[in-house]
């Protein structure tokens, strides 16, 4: 089984939708996958359409329970989209079956959450029956209210509870050393390079909340991680055999 991130980067046009589906359901032939998709932008655009500001803290959308309303609509909306593109998929949240449990992590971010527990027995029955599970990363709390979960580590914590690898599908080749020179994407990354990248500022933006997750992933148990695009035909498989993208090793 493999697990695929696919972020709202990789989303922005309907063609390169299509091409990234594409691209998976190919994947499909010789590995079961589970995606687990974000989707900031769709989120960020029904906001402003029922005119509800929102800002980040620490890369982490502030979560009032009405930005809450508006994030699993638009999710959840996506993920059914998302799997009729697919075909032989369905469209799941976290709430589903308690897929994704977690709780609040800070009072000032509202509903963002993290996960500490996967339904993996609904995933493997599912993959059992040949339908790709295709997850919004909303999850629920224990009381059963939904929590707003960064995309990047719902499919890490996925990941882990499965023991998968993951790919994280963005819109860059992987990650860069000297970004955006085509000559400094890296292969590899260690924990260590990560913290460097980090402190020194090549490492920035949206990719932090991606590396880090992947070592989160990493340390729960997922064997792998790999960060890159999912843009070109045949480039999944590339990323899986490690021919492809920036791996992260621990
Ligand atoms: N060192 C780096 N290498 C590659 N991309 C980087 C780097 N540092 C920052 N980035 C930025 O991270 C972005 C990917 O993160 P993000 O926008 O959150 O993606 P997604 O929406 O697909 O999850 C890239 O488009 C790029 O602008
Ligand atoms: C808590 C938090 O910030 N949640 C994200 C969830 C969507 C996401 O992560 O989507 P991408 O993968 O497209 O970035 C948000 O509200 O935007």
């Amino acid at each position: 089984m493999i697990v695929i991130k696919y972020g709202g980067n990789a989303m922005k046009s309907l063609e390169l939708r299509r091409a990234i589906t594409a691209e998976i359901a190919s994947l499909r032939g010789q590995e079961d996958v589970v995606i687990v998709h974000g989707g900031g932008p769709v989120i960020e655009q029904n906001l402003k359409a029922r005119n509800i500001p929102s800002e980040f803290k620490r890369g982490l959308r502030v979560t009032t329970p009405e930005v809450m309303d508006v994030t699993e609509q638009a999710l959840t909306r996506l993920s059914k989209e998302l799997a009729q593109d697919l075909g032989n998929a369905i469209g799941l949240s976290g709430r589903d079956m308690k897929l994704l449990v977690g709780n609040t992590v800070a009072e000032d971010l509202g509903r963002v959450g993290l996960i500490h527990t996967v339904n993996t027995e609904l995933l493997h029955k599912l993959a059992g029956i040949g339908i790709t599970p295709v997850i919004a990363c909303v999850g629920t709390d224990e009381n059963g209210d939904a929590l707003n979960v960064n995309a990047d580590w719902a499919a890490g914590a996925v990941a882990g509870a499965l023991n998968a690898p993951i790919l994280y599908l963005t819109d860059v080749d992987g990650v860069y050393t000297n970004y955006p020179d085509p000559e400094s994407l890296a292969p590899q990354l260690t924990r260590a390079d990560i913290e460097k990248g980090i402190q020194d500022g090549w490492i920035a933006g949206g990719m932090i909340p991606k590396v880090e997750a992947a070592l989160h992933a990493l340390d729960k148990g997922a064997p792998s991680a790999t960060i890159g695009s999912g843009m070109r035909s045949g480039v999944l498989r590339e990323m899986v055999g490690g021919a492809r993208g920036t791996r992260i090793v621990p």
